[in-house]
């Protein structure tokens, strides 16, 4: 797979998830030698916000680092390139010094829902030139809400960049993203790939406040002293432009081809396909984005709750989310459950959908309850991939953390009738993808290396008799949905345009909140 040069050098690739940085050290023939976490916190200060301090970010980067350097001192000495990947559709907004104006606004922020109506109704084109209709935890409604809701803050943007090209920013110095990530903007012509005039003019946003646009395995900086003096590494190591971490997530598992297939179990969910052409179909919540492989695009089917529902009921619980799944493994009943805890996207493109459980007794345990979330988190990849399938979907190669839980996994394989395949170390994820285009980006491995898979995988093949009765259950979930999501919006279309709770009504908001995790 690697070519000759410099094979004795290794790649960082640092992964900035919602729930933590993850950083792994890899190299082209070894794969993942060195890995370590950073835990991140979600602030939700109103019921449709969702933000993190870009300094905590930065935090979990210097901790990751730390770790490594002292745990796997020999491989973080030959790393010789770093690559990045990030959560998608974050708006980190910075004034004309550099600094950052207020907490960033994340991908499953829902406050400008208004604003996506404005758009769609302005633009009605808007789909098929953006790759997806108006969402709320995109930058581009996102801005627009801010003019209205902060108007100081905004005010004083001078740049906005996503969450892995604000890592970059203090990693090397300069402003810029590559395709897959700035797919993720609403401010991005995908068939062109490049910013987009129109979108821009809609969302009053100035060219200059958008980053340069480079491949995701073109070098885009070189560290700098001060980073990295803070990371313990040599100054001037090259730092590749990286991807989203979807397409980053396809690249550390080789899904890079038509044909290919992968699925995401992170905080948020995924369902990807590669396509040769950029094929839009917002109509059905599809998005067509960018793919971080040159001249190619995905189709993807994207969740805003994928398996955060299961840490949020550990929390709630108070309960490790390891015990909990083997009480819902255990558990033979299960309530009707919603996992909708940030409104959801493919393929309802509804910010209003909340959490519900329904069908519980006095002998309702938190097992049945905890399986309840799992088969509602399964439920809502069954939705995902309906949406997306245009003909038999092909076997899924599968990331996020997520994927550590068997019964979910089964779950899943079972409704959407595909085999899912975990690589068995599961190191590979974006972190390793960001590796591998960093790889590409100092000519250790060539763009075609790209596609090759991890060689282990646990595989969960598709069993008929149980989807059958999970199908049943399965319309029971979509009569829920549809009973209770005209009193969703009815309660969203009662809060102010600040996203502040009404008086009266359930939308849950809090000052920190995410569970236990792992
Ligand atoms: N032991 C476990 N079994 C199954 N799922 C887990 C486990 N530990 C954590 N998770 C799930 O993994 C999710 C985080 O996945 P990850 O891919 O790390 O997310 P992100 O990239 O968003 O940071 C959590 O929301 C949690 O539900
Ligand atoms: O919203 C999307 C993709 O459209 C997600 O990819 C987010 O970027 C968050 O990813 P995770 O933190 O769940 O990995």
């Amino acid at each position: 797979m690697a070519r000759g040069k410099g094979s004795g050098s290794m790649q960082l690739g640092l992964d900035l998830g919602t729930s933590a940085v993850k950083a792994v050290i890899a190299t082209p023939e070894r794969g993942v030698v060195a890995r370590a976490d950073a835990p991140l916190q979600v602030q939700t200060p109103g019921p449709y916000a969702c933000e993190q301090a870009p300094e905590d970010w930065w935090r979990a980067v210097r901790q990751v680092s730390a770790r490594l350097a002292r745990e796997a001192p020999e491989a973080w000495r030959a790393i010789s390139a770093i690559g990045l990947s990030g959560q998608m559709h974050g708006a980190v907004l910075l004034d004309a010094s550099g600094a950052v104006i207020r907490p960033a606004i994340l991908w499953n922020d829902g406050r400008a829902f208004r604003e996506c109506a404005t758009l769609a109704r302005d633009l009605p084109g808007i789909g098929a030139l953006a790759g997806v209709p108006p969402l709320p935890g995109f930058p581009a409604p996102k801005l627009m809400w801010l003019a209205e809701a902060e108007p100081a803050a905004h005010a004083r943007i001078a740049r906005m960049l996503m969450p892995k090209d604000w890592l970059g920013l203090r990693l090397h110095g300069q402003a810029v993203t590559d395709p897959s990530d700035a797919a993720g903007t609403l401010l991005f012509d995908q068939a062109r790939r490049d910013w987009s005039a129109p979108l821009m003019q809609a969302a009053g946003v100035a060219r200059d406040w958008l980053p340069r646009i480079l491949g995701s395995a073109e070098i885009a900086g070189r560290l700098r002293p001060d980073a990295a003096a803070e990371l313990g590494l040599p100054a001037g190591l090259p730092v590749a432009a990286g991807a989203g971490d979807t397409a980053a997530g396809a690249v550390g598992l080789g899904v890079v081809g038509r044909g290919d297939g992968m699925i995401s179990v992170g905080t948020s969910g995924q369902i990807l396909l590669p396509t040769r052409r950029f094929r839009p179909d917002p109509d059905r919540m599809i998005h067509a984005f960018a793919h971080a492989v040159p001249e190619m695009w995905y189709r993807m089917a994207a969740l805003l709750n994928g398996a955060r529902p299961m840490a949020w009921f550990a929390g709630v619980a108070g309960a490790r989310i390891g015990t909990l799944l083997d009480e819902a493994a255990a558990a033979r009943d299960a309530p009707l459950c919603l996992p909708y805890l940030t409104g959801e996207r493919t393929p309802h493109g509804d910010p209003h959908l909340r959490g519900a459980f329904w069908g519980m007794g006095y002998a309702t345990s938190r097992g049945e309850m905890m399986r309840g979330v799992v088969e509602a988190v399964a439920f809502s990849f069954a939705d995902a991939a309906e949406a997306l399938a245009e003909g038999p979907l092909p076997s899924l190669l599968a990331t996020g953390g997520g994927t550590r839980s068997d019964l979910l996994m089964q779950m899943i394989a079972d409704l959407l009738g595909v085999e899912i395949a975990r690589a068995d170390d599961m190191a590979s994820g974006p972190a390793y993808g960001a590796a591998r285009l960093a790889a590409v980006a100092v000519g250790r491995m060539t763009p075609g290396d790209l596609a090759a898979k991890p060689a282990a995988l646990h595989r969960f093949a598709p069993r008929a008799a149980v989807s059958r009765a999970l199908a049943g259950k399965l319309d029971r979930f979509r009569a829920l949905h549809a009973a209770l999501a005209p009193l969703a919006a009815e309660e969203g279309g009662r809060v102010p345009q600040s996203g502040a709770a009404p008086a009266g009504l359930h939308l849950a908001a809090a000052a920190t909140a995410e569970g236990p995790g792992g």
